[in-house]
């Protein structure tokens, strides 16, 4: 990878190394955009196939958080940090705080929460250097673990998209494929096993997949079967790319809506899907729902006006599926439409008000 040529074709600002020898730290921080405020994203740690695989991550996530902050209407930008290793051996308490540090190190332009693989327990850590993190336990006053929410947004926006796919947002009766049932989809699997859908679940993790079948009455299939199966909704809570050239020809599904992020593999991809019928409810739209609760921490968390919040996401998977209707385009289009837009009005309207007001006051202060 060219990196200064990839961080130049989507307009990156910043990506952060952070090397650490005494607790094995190997991190990247990547920030793509902070017109709106400070990038917040989560931390990922993953074992990656090489440090390329890891920075591309990092970078595509970073950029999705931009959209996503923007679409959900937050003052956020957009950032994300991929910790290189094995979530199940590799954690140390030097590990979290060394990466503590370097988000300290930031200043404020960074703010951190969960991904796939760190807890709230991780979180807890990072705090202990810094206060630019969020999604740590709730004894701080803090909003805790964001899955339950995001799973709740993904649920809510699934019944918007099913209206538009099937003519109602009842799920009873409902066959949902889903892949990975870990945080988020476990949450997510109670949502509709309560409405009366049928699961199907895979994981790479046995004991995941156990848990949704004893709970939630789920069938079980390998990992490689999902895709193919007969279904109403796929729902991909796993990592991303899974739409992509070889998944999309086996789908059965007229809906796909899921939590992970990035889920197509490639832009020609939602092209696709739009072509066959199906209805895709965007990645970073229909998955906000733990980035506007956790965010909501900036204004001294409030859990009923974060939920206020998550139930919009309904109105927005109903928002970009119209415009989609309307304009003839993908849905994933219609939500970077959203998103870019939202981004435009306000670098224009700060740019009108903001320098000259900021300087006269901080020099009143310092009188
Ligand atoms: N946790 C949150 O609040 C949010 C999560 N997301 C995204 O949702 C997705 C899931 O996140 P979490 O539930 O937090 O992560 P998690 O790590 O708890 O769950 C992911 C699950 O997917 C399984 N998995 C991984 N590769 C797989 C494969 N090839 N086939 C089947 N299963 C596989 C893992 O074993 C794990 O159980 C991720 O893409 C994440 O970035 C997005 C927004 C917020
Ligand atoms: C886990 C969230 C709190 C933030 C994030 O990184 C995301 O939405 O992907």
């Amino acid at each position: 990878m060219e990196i200064f040529k990839y961080l130049e074709q989507y307009d990156y600002e910043q990506v952060v190394f952070c090397q650490d020898n005494q607790s094995g730290l190997k991190a990247i921080i990547a920030i793509h955009d902070t017109t709106l405020g400070p990038a917040l994203g989560g931390t990922r740690m993953w074992t990656y196939e090489s440090e390329e695989a890891a920075i591309e991550d990092a970078l595509r996530l970073a950029k999705g958080m931009t959209y996503k902050n923007a679409a959900a209407g937050l003052n956020l930008g957009g950032g994300k940090t991929v910790i290189i290793g094995d979530p199940r051996k590799d954690k140390n308490e030097e590990m979290f705080r060394a990466f503590g540090r370097y988000v300290q190190g930031l200043n404020g332009r960074y703010i951190t929460a969960e991904d796939v693989g760190t807890t709230v327990a991780d979180m807890d850590l990072i705090h202990e250097e810094t206060d630019y993190v969020t999604g740590i336990s709730p004894a701080f006053g803090s909003s805790g673990n964001p899955s339950p929410v995001t799973a709740y947004g993904v649920y809510r926006g699934m019944k918007a998209a099913a209206k538009a796919a099937f003519g109602s947002d009842s799920l009873e009766g409902k066959v949902v494929a889903i892949q990975g049932v870990g945080n988020v989809a476990y949450s997510l699997c109670r949502h509709l096993h309560e409405e009366g859908a049928q699961l199907i679940v895979t994981d790479i993790n046995r004991e995941a997949v156990n848990r949704a079948v004893e709970e939630f009455g789920a069938r079980a299939v390998d990992p490689n079967e999902i895709y193919g199966v007969e279904c109403d909704i796929y729902a991909p809570c796993a990592l991303g790319a899974t739409v992509n050239d070889d998944t999309i020809p086996q789908l059965k599904a007229r809906v796909i809506a899921g939590s992970a992020n990035n889920q197509l593999k490639e832009t020609r991809h939602g092209d696709l899907i739009h072509e066959m019928g199906i209805v895709y409810a965007p990645d970073y739209v229909i998955n906000a729902g733990g980035v506007i609760n956790v965010a909501d921490e900036l204004y001294g968390y409030n859990y009923e006006r974060a939920m206020k919040k998550v139930e919009t996401i309904y109105n927005s998977i109903e928002k970009v599926i119209e415009i989609s209707k309307r304009d003839g385009i993908p849905t994933y289009v219609a939500a970077d439409r959203m998103a870019e837009e939202r981004i435009e009005r306000i670098r224009n309207s700060r740019s009108q008000f903001l320098q000259n007001g900021h300087n006269i006051l901080s020099r009143r202060r310092t009188r």
